[in-house]
């Protein structure tokens, strides 16, 4: 049960009880079960006489827009949280235009939940907002700060900000054909959704086109790879649906965890996906893992280019940036 902890001074109680709690709601998530969620969390909201105002999303990209507008109101503090997945939390993310005067939260009802399980909410709906209006009670030094990472493409029109990972080839792949799988609202009904990823990440492994590279970490000297299958940018640990791609990686480091495969026939990394799963890989021939703060990549012929699973492009020239401490998290 949630035990409300009273704030220690009257100035403490104002401030708490004048907070407005702000929600960008995407009620099409996990196809359609945002909906259920957010109703249910609306309830416990009105229950426990919190102020807050919510604006739910109508279409791809809405959420940058409405985090935009947020983020120009005059308060020094904003309190904003998410209820949806991977995907509406990294268009929120990438309308933070202020993220020194923002606090940012996250009620996950996707069906990846990539960034709840690498902030590690785990918890039902209403436990995990029990824990996020905790913390917002408990003021701005209550928050964790984590790195976010950024991706520049070839001529894009503005760098896009990652929290979980961004990557090139064949993660990003699946994550494109995630977007539009009827497998996925199929597999999401019977509460399979995971198994998506897992099944296309097997078919676009096989059907995909591998190319040469040359990357530069850091200021290192750059090296040629060939045969590409992908390059990822994590900041934390796993992605598509929790695949541990940088069992490693930490997101208050300061750094970005670079993971490649390349090198290696088709069929050995078919062979090799179970250890992947597994975080097994690590030092496995043709599966590389460094840690930098910023890393060049450039590809002989295009790549699908994915940020949070959201589709970017097919890009030949990309730089993946590290962020130190860019988003303070109601945790
Ligand atoms: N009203 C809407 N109609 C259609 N698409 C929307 C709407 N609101 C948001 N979107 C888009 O839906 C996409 C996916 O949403 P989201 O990531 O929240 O859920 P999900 O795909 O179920 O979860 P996950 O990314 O964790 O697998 C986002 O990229 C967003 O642009």
């Amino acid at each position: 049960m949630y035990v409300r902890h009273m704030p220690e001074t009257a100035e403490c109680m104002l401030r708490w009880e004048k907070q407005m709690l702000y929600f960008i709601v995407n009620e099409k998530s996990r196809s359609g079960r945002g909906a259920q969620i957010w109703k249910e969390v609306q309830r416990e909201l009105v229950k426990r006489g919190i102020h807050y105002r919510h604006y739910v999303t109508e279409h791809e990209g809405h959420a940058t827009r409405l985090a935009v507008e947020i983020c120009a109101k005059t308060d020094d503090d904003i309190c904003l949280a998410v209820v949806g997945g991977d995907g509406t939390a990294n268009e929120v993310i990438n309308g933070i235009t202020h993220p020194e005067k923002v606090r940012f939260g996250l009620i996950p009802t996707g069906s990846g939940n990539d960034l709840a399980r690498g902030l590690k909410l785990s918890g039902t709906p209403l436990e995990n907002l029990a824990r996020m209006l905790s913390c917002m009670q408990r003021g701005r030094e209550a928050c964790t700060v984590i790195d976010l990472g950024e991706v520049a493409w070839d001529d894009c029109e503005k760098p896009r900000k990652f929290a979980i990972s961004a990557g090139v080839g064949l993660d990003a792949l699946v994550c494109k054909k995630a977007l539009t799988s009827k497998l996925k609202v199929f597999l999401n009904k019977l509460h399979l959704g995971k198994l998506t990823y897992l099944l296309i990440t097997v078919q676009s492994l096989f059907s995909m086109q591998t190319t040469e590279a040359a990357v530069r970490l850091d200021e290192t000297p750059e090296r040629k790879l060939d045969r590409i299958i992908y390059i990822a940018a994590m900041n934390f640990k796993a992605e598509g649906g929790g695949v541990p791609m940088a069992p490693k990686a930490d997101a208050t480091d300061g750094k970005l965890s670079i993971c490649s495969v390349h090198g290696i026939p088709k069929w050995r990394t078919f062979l090799c996906l179970p250890f992947l799963v597994a975080a097994k890989h690590t030092g496995i021939r043709g599966f590389d893992i460094d840690d930098c703060g910023t890393c060049e990549v450039r590809l002989k012929d295009p790549m699908v280019l994915h940020a949070d699973g959201e589709y970017c492009g097919d890009v030949t020239k990309l730089q993946f940036r590290c962020l130190p401490g860019m988003l303070r998290v109601m945790l």
